[in-house]
Parts: structure tokens; sequence; C-alpha cells
């Protein structure tokens, strides 16, 4: 299975790095994973409501270039579905044995993700109604689909 996390901007922390880094290391026994980082917008405090849907659109647009048709994609949103560990075990299961072998998951910039997205998602996903930074969230959405794919395997980590 090919797994794609899209996020906007690139990673400042270098303990975010450090920590996606060692997860797509272990995820390589078990799928090809790609981050993918799309340019950001600049997002100052002081915008309308109309400037930041500009904002996101055009991270929208730049997600969406980054994403091919036969593309399972996920999209992160605090909105979302509520899932469990074992929630997003089962579909990234699900999507493997119905031959969905490209599953993209896209997380939004500081202003959230773009209506275009949001349509374009086959699911949307919520870790909880908390909002995490973006850039965190790359690193929680990496370890839990090693904790997903562990569960699948039968393999050991999952408490
Ligand atoms: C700082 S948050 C954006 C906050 C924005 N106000 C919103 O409502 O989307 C940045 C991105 O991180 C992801 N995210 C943050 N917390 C999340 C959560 N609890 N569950 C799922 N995705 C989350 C989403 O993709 C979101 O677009």
């Amino acid at each position: 299975m090919q797994i794609k996390i899209i996020g906007v901007g690139k990673l400042k922390e270098k303990y975010l790095k450090m920590g996606i880094e060692e997860y797509t290391k272990r995820l390589g026994s078990y799928c090809k994973i790609q981050i993918v980082e799309v340019p950001d917008e600049k997002a100052p405090e002081n915008l309308s409501d109309k400037e930041m849907a500009q904002v996101k659109d055009k991270e929208g647009e730049r997600i969406l270039a980054k994403i091919r048709d036969n593309e399972y994609v996920i999209a992160m949103a605090i909105e979302g579905k509520l899932v469990s560990s074992e929630d997003l075990a089962k579909e990234l299961d699900q999507c493997g044995i119905s031959g969905k072998s490209s599953v993209t998951f896209v997380i939004g910039g500081s202003l959230g993700l773009s209506p275009s997205v949001v349509k374009r998602a086959n699911s949307k996903m919520s870790f909880g109604r908390i909002t995490l930074p973006h850039q965190l969230m790359r690193l929680v959405l990496t370890e839990q689909i090693y904790r997903a794919f562990r569960i699948n395997a039968g393999h050991s980590y999952h408490k």
C-alpha cells in the first residue's frame, strides 16, 4: 500500500522532524510512505473572512495538484468523523481489501482546509474535537498510521 500525507508549509521544529522521521522509518516495513509539503500562504491575524477564504483556496489548489484520480483521500478535520486507532486500522484494511492501494491523508494549514479539498475527500476523519497545530498533527498522524499497521498485522505495540 502507498500512503501519502500532504501537509501545508515546511516543518520548523527539530523535534517534529525527528519524530516524523522515526515513524516513517518504522512504517517502511509495512507500506510505502511519502510526505508531501505544499507551500503555505501568509496568514496574518487581521485577515477578513474573504481573505481567509482566498488563503485556504490557494493552499487547496496546491494540495489538489498533488492528488491523482486513483487516490483514496482522507481529509483530517476537527469536525470530521471521530475515530479510534482501531477505526483507522479498519479503514486502511478496508482500502487494501477493496483495491484502493493509494491512500492520501490531507492536513490543512493554520486556517484549515478549503471546501474544494473537503469535496475531493472520500472521508473526513477527526482525532477529537481539540485543535492540534498542523505541524504537530503531521507527527500524531504518522504515529497513528504506524499504530494502525501494527494493529492490522497483529503485532504488539498497541495497548
Ligand atoms: C490548526 S488546524 C486548523 C484549524 C482551523 N480553525 C480548522 O477548523 O480547521 C490545522 C489542520 O490540522 C488538522 N487538525 C488539527 N486538529 C485536528 C483534529 N483534532 N482532528 C483532525 N484533524 C485535525 C486539520 O487538517 C486542520 O485543517
